[in-house]
């Protein structure tokens, strides 16, 4: 149904989706605006640059910046009669405005969105299981055949993704929600960073990295998908100013703060864990470990020789010395084996 596919933009993403695609044995072929990155994509085993009969197409996936998309899905329409043409762009409804105003049928145009990827940018950070376990949404359309759905579906399934189906605007609510705007406040909060004094920056710990890992994200790219989705993006924004100054006028008062802590709370808990699991019925060991070659294969087979299940991990490296703290989330009637065996296999213990 997908074979033979082309991909057209084999950044991050592209050359992730060819990666996945290979690896399931479809034929994938590469097309990039700056050749050289296609060729680097093919490398990685994202697929080959020679380019297909544009008749025999069956999928065509763009992952090109936001603002190029509409363009470039037209274009494909033209250029592969017989091919789904989806994209993976962070925004639906500007895309899409713009793709019906190009061309005469969009039928064969569905739009998608895979809920993942990372800071970096470039096929260089590509990998076949970006997408593995994480959301996919395509935002299917009346106009669309059952055909064209179907196809996006299994580009989706053979990635390893979750589907989810919902309108451009639903989607367009909801990543405002739980992407563009804890962008913009990691952005905001790593900026504040940039004028402290270095003697200051030594106290940082894991905290403060890890509400600022995406302000490192592509700022190109990142002013295309904040232009295409202003109006629920300003939404959030102006609730966090209100929050803002209820907390600086509130400052004083201990209950005041220990509100928005308690909200803070309850908003964690409400992100959706591993397998629906919830994050904080997990407990977190955390192992000191030498940054040295095989340390966390020697660890992970220990802790696999003793039947226990890593829910989840991070890692935190020591600023000064060559060791890192594996944080490993467990059920809670898995820690006091694991803290056993831990120690009994001479490794450091941390918590
Ligand atoms: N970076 C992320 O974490 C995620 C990004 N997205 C979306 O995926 C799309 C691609 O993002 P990345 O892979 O991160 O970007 P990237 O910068 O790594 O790759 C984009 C690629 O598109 C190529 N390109 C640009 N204009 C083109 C054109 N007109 N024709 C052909 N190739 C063209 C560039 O040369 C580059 O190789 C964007 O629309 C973005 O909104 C979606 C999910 C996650
Ligand atoms: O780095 C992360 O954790 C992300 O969430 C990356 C990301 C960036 C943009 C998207 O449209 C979707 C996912």
């Amino acid at each position: 149904m997908i074979d033979p596919a082309v991909i057209v933009g084999t950044g991050l993403v592209g050359a992730s989706v060819g990666c996945a695609l290979s690896a399931a044995g479809l034929s994938v072929h590469l097309r990039d605006r700056v050749r050289s990155h296609a060729v680097v994509a093919a490398g990685r085993g994202a697929g080959v640059v020679e380019p297909v009969d544009p008749a025999s197409a069956r999928l065509v996936v763009v992952a090109v910046p936001p603002t190029a998309v509409p363009r470039v899905v037209a274009s494909s329409l033209a250029r592969y009669p017989n091919a789904v043409v989806t994209d993976v762009g962070s925004v639906k409804s500007k895309i899409l405005d713009e793709v019906i105003a190009l061309t005469e049928d969009a039928s064969r145009y569905i739009g998608g969105h895979p809920m993942a990827g990372s800071h970096q940018s470039g096929p260089l950070t590509a990998a076949a299981e970006l997408f593995a376990d994480r959301t996919w949404v395509l935002t299917p359309r009346p106009d669309n055949p059952d055909w064209v759905v179907e196809t996006a579906r299994t580009l989706a399934s053979v990635c390893g993704a979750r589907i989810v189906e919902m309108s451009a605007a639903d989607h367009d609510r909801a990543v405002a929600e739980v992407s563009h705007f804890p962008q913009l406040v990691s952005s905001l909060t790593a900026a504040r960073l940039a004028d402290v004094p270095r003697g200051d920056l030594r106290l940082a710990g894991q905290g403060v990295r890890d509400v600022t890992r995406i302000a490192a994200s592509d700022p190109d790219m990142w002013v295309q998908i904040v232009a295409a989705n202003r109006a629920p993006i300003r939404e959030q924004l102006v609730a966090l100013r209100d929050d803002l100054s209820g907390l600086i006028a509130a400052l004083d008062e201990p209950d005041a703060v220990n509100d928005v802590l308690k909200r803070g709370n309850k908003g964690v808990r409400a992100l959706p864990g591993k397998r629906g699991k919830r994050p904080d019925k997990l407990v977190p060991v955390v192992v000191q470990i030498p940054d040295a070659p095989g340390a966390l294969g020697r660890l992970f087979a220990d802790i696999a020789m003793n039947g226990i299940n890593i829910e989840d991990l991070s890692i935190e490296h020591d600023p000064d010395r060559e060791i890192g703290y594996l944080s490993i989330d467990v059920a809670p009637d898995r820690v006091d084996g694991l803290r056993r065996m831990i120690r009994d296999r001479g490794w450091g213990l941390r918590s």
